[in-house]
């Protein structure tokens, strides 16, 4: 597998306004509230595994923290920047718990398209070193549509090797991966800490040991 590119540590990290923060959240959807006040915070170095039951609310929070949605109240700083900051952008990845793929273009377009997109230089090659690395030699110009969904989420997850960004935001990575693909996303993952990166996933399956070291917050399905 090829090395992950490297990620940005900035000065930020170094006078300690480092991390991803989440102050006093609170969110509602169709009247019922899924959380109130709640904080939470990222900080390099870390992988957070984001817990809960169906619907309690793990979705909207990642999509409150990469500021796509914006909570009722409460904020979202990185870096201690407001989370609306372009440059934050630049520093973050990222994937929902669908594929976002374009299912009429290739692995190798979607991916061209997106880094496009993300103002990312990246060469053809390099895009088939990191499909290859995926186990996806010889599906580089099929269709999406027509590639399983493990291997449609294997596309969707080679982001993270075409983006350097610290912190990564992964909502249920490993759907549809089957063993050896949790394995290597665990891997990747416990390196990307090691190398000062920060991580926040949800999953309903349980990290092992490979991931390295990890910290749990519950989101508790509130009526
Ligand atoms: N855009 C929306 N409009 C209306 N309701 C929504 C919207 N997005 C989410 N919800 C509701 O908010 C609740 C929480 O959804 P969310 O996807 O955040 O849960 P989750 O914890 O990620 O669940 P799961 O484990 O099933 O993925 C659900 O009841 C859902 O129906």
């Amino acid at each position: 597998m090829i090395e992950c590119l490297p990620i940005f540590y900035s000065q930020r990290a170094e006078q300690g306004l480092s991390g991803l923060i989440g102050n006093n959240l609170t969110c509602y959807k169709q009247d019922r509230c899924l959380f109130q006040n709640l904080n939470i915070h990222l900080q390099s170095g870390e992988l957070v595994h984001l817990r809960g039951p169906n619907g309690a609310g793990k979705t909207s929070l990642m999509r409150i923290l990469v500021g796509l949605t914006s909570p009722e109240k409460g904020g979202v700083r990185c870096n201690g920047l407001d989370i609306s900051t372009p440059a934050i952008a630049k520093d973050m990845v990222f994937i929902g718990h669908k594929p976002g793929l374009n299912g009429l273009l290739s692995a190798e377009e979607n991916l061209m398209y997106w880094s496009a997109q993300h103002e990312i230089a990246v060469s053809s090659t390099a895009i088939h070193e990191v499909l290859e690395s995926l186990s996806l030699v010889g599906m580089e110009e099929i269709p999406v549509k027509n590639l399983s969904a493990g291997q449609q989420r294997r596309v969707a997850l080679a982001r993270l090797w075409l983006k350097p960004a610290t912190f990564w935001l992964l909502d249920e990575p490993f759907t549809s991966l089957d063993t050896e693909g949790i394995a290597m996303m665990e891997t990747v993952f416990a390196r990307h800490v090691s190398r000062h990166g920060a991580i926040l996933m949800t999953s309903h399956q349980s990290l092992s040991e490979r991931a390295g070291p990890f910290r749990i917050e519950q989101l508790e399905y509130q009526l």
